[in-house]
């Protein structure tokens, strides 16, 4: 049999991520080996885990260092990397959207400034809109760049919204709804598709589980 790598999100998403794989009966102890080791191996159930951040999954799967991996849809949608998304896993909900104080939704401005870590999402959004925007890429706190000046509008994710109101914003639209997804390397795919098939179908009936809920 061979051996499968995943690529696992650390952070927010890495409990919800390890869990499925032990509810799957796919993978054991890994939450336990997992603390600042990135690398785990199952020998028993020939899976190898690897820790990395969310933005880099599709990375390590496109070139194939990983079989698989988890992130979330809003990663690639602002990456496009060729890999195939073949499962939404029903966790890490939260929502794109364009924000600002509500002074930015009341009145119509040309030429507006947004601030995100989503480059190419904001791009490809104001685009469709015929919008002409300036797009100035930040790597965090991006709530900040309205109320100093640094842009008039922010295109960012949103879950509870306690960031956006504690920051006197408000969400002015939706780009579109986000979850984490399984990916899947392409050759991988074709050279290990049993096994990948396998575990596609170990996971979907978790998944199931969540949507009962
Ligand atoms: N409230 C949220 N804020 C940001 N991302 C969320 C939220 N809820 C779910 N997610 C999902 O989690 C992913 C980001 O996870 P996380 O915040 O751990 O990574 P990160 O942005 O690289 O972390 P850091 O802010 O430490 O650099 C997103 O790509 C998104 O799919
Ligand atoms: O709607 P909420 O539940 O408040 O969550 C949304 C916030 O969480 C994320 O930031 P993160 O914690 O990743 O920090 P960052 O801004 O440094 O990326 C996101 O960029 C928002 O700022």
């Amino acid at each position: 049999m061979e051996n499968i790598s995943i690529a696992l999100p650390k952070g927010r998403m890495a409990d919800s991520a390890i869990t499925l794989f032990e509810k799957a009966g796919i993978a054991e102890n890994i939450l336990k080996d997992i603390s600042r080791k990135l690398v785990v191996n199952d020998y028993k159930n020939l899976m190898k885990f690897m820790l990395v951040k969310p933005i880099d999954v599709p990375t390590y799967v496109e070139h194939g260092a990983a079989d698989l991996g988890i992130c979330g849809k809003d990663i690639l949608l602002e990456q496009k990397k060729d890999c195939y998304e073949v499962l939404d896993l029903k966790f890490g909900f939260c929502k794109m959207v364009v924000a600002g104080p509500k002074e930015a939704r009341d009145s119509f401005l040309t030429n507006k400034r947004v601030a995100t870590k989503f480059p190419n999402i904001a791009e490809e959004f104001f685009r469709q809109k015929g919008e002409n925007v300036e797009i100035i890429k930040l790597n965090g706190s991006v709530e900040l760049a309205p109320i100093v000046g640094l842009s008039e509008v922010i295109v960012d994710i949103v879950e509870t919204g306690n960031t956006l109101r504690e920051n006197g914003l408000i969400v002015i639209e939706e780009i579109f709804p986000s979850s984490a997804r399984l990916i899947v390397n392409k050759a991988s795919l074709k050279t290990k598709s049993q096994r990948i098939k396998e575990i596609i179908i170990k996971l979907k009936e978790v998944v199931k589980t969540f949507e009962e809920v």
